[in-house]
């Protein structure tokens, strides 16, 4: 081992979405720039997450809103080209290769250090190489975590026997599986069940509780449930694995109520866990395996000094690719101010924090009918002790949704805080929403009042004309 370590103004651990964009921040602000990748340049999201499920979910949505047109129905009849989805999968994963993403660091001036990175004390990191080498690193400002996740597996025995799916076999597998049982109520169970069984597989979903989508508004997991049943998926409520085997090549689930079933996979959609088991927590008094818990700048709380950074997945704040990036870009100016000495503005909404972490994270999933959802829900809303209305519209109601597909679907909700008169939650349900997504973004960050959005028109006739019809009937 070379103990002389190699010093740069910020090292970074893990390139995945959030790692790429706060290198890029600091880098840009004229700071050296390390990041260290044990895997793929790009992270779960380019690779088993994001871009593939996307990939295999267009296709299923675009052969939905055929369906609902006349003239256009029959020839959207047939089955879905799983070898064509599969293989256009692949070209959006670059075949699970990050040459094109390399070669992006590289234009950045951003090092790279392949191999497992971990803290080795205050500014320190230690990489073990993929050749069995050592390479050591120091921070003249700022490490930042940005390690991510990975798929959490529930304690059964013998599970690792089964080889279960998790995100990453299905977001990657190459096969459709004739048979497929899924695990969950979250995202990752609702959108997975919607590809597989489009592809062909039957889906049978198990879901401990007794809703989906539990974190978002009530309806929008009926709704998601009702589009799942009309595909052919089986949905159970209700009900917990309690054992797995696998037989020959069938897996064989024992199930909490006694009753039991078999497929030729199971996936396992129950939650994620940090990847920080072996980052070296330890050797800055921190406890490997927690997350991180970090301040608005994205600094980890507990450490003293100011010098450690998680950013992403990896806080816990919102596991998701926009919101982490969003992370990155206000540690990565957060480090830069402080390196640079010039003031760090931490005020609410300002250049340095991630206030919208708070209370405007955007999220779209991507099921037929698709979720676009911002903000608090309803409940959320009320529990925080504001004073509220939940605002609803029937989507059927609206031409441009009529026209969108015959026998829309959806319902659009929004939730107003009633002292301030400005919006604090959106959530639309229905097909083709996930673009009106971002206008609700805007009015519950740009806390637009109400009497404001009145004048926001929206164009005839789109979906979008459903924030008229939400304000008509809040207005009276
Ligand atoms: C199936 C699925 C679909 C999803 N779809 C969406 C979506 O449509 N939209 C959305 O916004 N979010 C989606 N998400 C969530 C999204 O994938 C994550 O929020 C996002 O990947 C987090 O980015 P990150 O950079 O924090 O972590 P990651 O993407 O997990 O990247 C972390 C990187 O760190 C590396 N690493 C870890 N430990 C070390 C170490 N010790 N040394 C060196 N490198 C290390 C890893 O190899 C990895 O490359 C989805 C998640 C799943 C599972
Ligand atoms: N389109 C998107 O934005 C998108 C897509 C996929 C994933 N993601 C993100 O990735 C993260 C992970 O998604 P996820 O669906 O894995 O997690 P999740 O936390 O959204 O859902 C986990 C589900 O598993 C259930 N569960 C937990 N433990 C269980 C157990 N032992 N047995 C049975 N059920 C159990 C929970 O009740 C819940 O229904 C989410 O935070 C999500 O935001 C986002």
């Amino acid at each position: 081992m070379n103990d002389a370590p190699r010093t740069y103004d910020v090292v970074v651990i893990g390139a995945g979405p959030v790692g790429e964009n706060l290198a890029e921040r600091t880098r840009a602000a004229g700071l050296s720039t390390v990041v260290v990748e044990s895997e793929l340049v790009g992270g779960e999201c380019s690779y088993w997450a994001c871009m593939p499920s996307k990939a295999l979910l267009r296709p299923v949505a675009a052969r939905a809103d055929a369906r609902r047109l006349p003239g256009l129905a029959a020839a959207a009849a047939g089955p879905l080209d799983s070898a064509e989805v599969l293989a256009r999968r692949d070209e959006f994963t670059s075949h699970w290769k990050d040459d094109g993403q390399v070669q992006w660091l590289d234009s950045a001036t951003i090092d790279l250090v392949r191999g497992r990175g971990r803290l080795d004390g205050p500014r320190q990191v230690v990489v073990d190489t993929p050749d069995g080498g050592t390479v050591r690193l120091a921070a003249r400002h700022a490490v930042a975590v940005c390690t991510g996740t990975t798929a959490a597996l529930p304690d059964l025995a013998g599970l690792a026997d089964v080889k279960p799916w998790t995100s990453r076999e299905a977001t990657s597998a190459r096969q459709v599986p004739e048979s497929l049982v899924v695990v969950g109520g979250g995202v990752v169970a609702v959108e997975m069940a919607t590809a597989w069984q489009a592809l062909g597989a039957r889906v049978t979903v198990l879901v401990r509780g007794g809703e989906l989508l539990g974190r978002m508004e009530p309806f929008a997991g009926e709704m998601v449930a009702d589009g799942l049943r009309e595909a052919g998926v089986e949905l159970r409520f209700g009900v917990s694995v309690a054992s797995v085997v696998r037989e020959g090549r069938q897996v064989r689930v024992g199930l909490d109520d006694g009753g039991e079933l078999t497929a030729d996979e199971i996936l396992f959609a129950v939650g994620r866990e940090p990847h920080t088991a072996d980052l070296g927590l330890d050797t800055v008094g921190l406890t490997p395996g927690d997350w991180l818990e970090v301040d608005d700048t994205c600094q980890v709380t507990a450490v003293p000094d100011g010098w450690l950074y998680a950013a992403g997945d990896v806080n816990h704040r919102a596991l998701l690719t926009h919101q982490g990036k969003y992370q990155g870009r206000m540690a990565g100016a957060a480090i830069a101010a402080r390196a640079t000495g010039r003031p760090v503005d931490n005020s609410p909404w300002g250049a340095h924090v991630a206030t919208a972490d708070h209370a405007a994270v955007p999220q779209v999933v991507f099921t037929d009918p698709e979720v676009g959802s911002v903000g608090l829900t309803a409940q959320e809303a009320e529990r925080s002790g504001r004073r509220v209305r939940a605002v609803d519209y029937d989507l059927a109601n609206v031409a441009g949704a009529s026209l969108y597909g015959d026998g829309y679907r959806g319902r659009a909700r929004m939730v107003v805080d009633l002292d301030r008169e400005v919006l604090v939650g959106v959530t639309f349900v229905g097909p083709g929403v996930s673009e009106l997504v971002h206008s609700a973004t805007v009015a519950v960050v740009g806390e637009v009042p109400v009497s404001r959005l009145w004048h926001a028109v929206p164009s005839y006739p789109t979906i979008s004309e459903v924030w008229l019809r939400l304000l008509e009937t809040y207005r009276g």
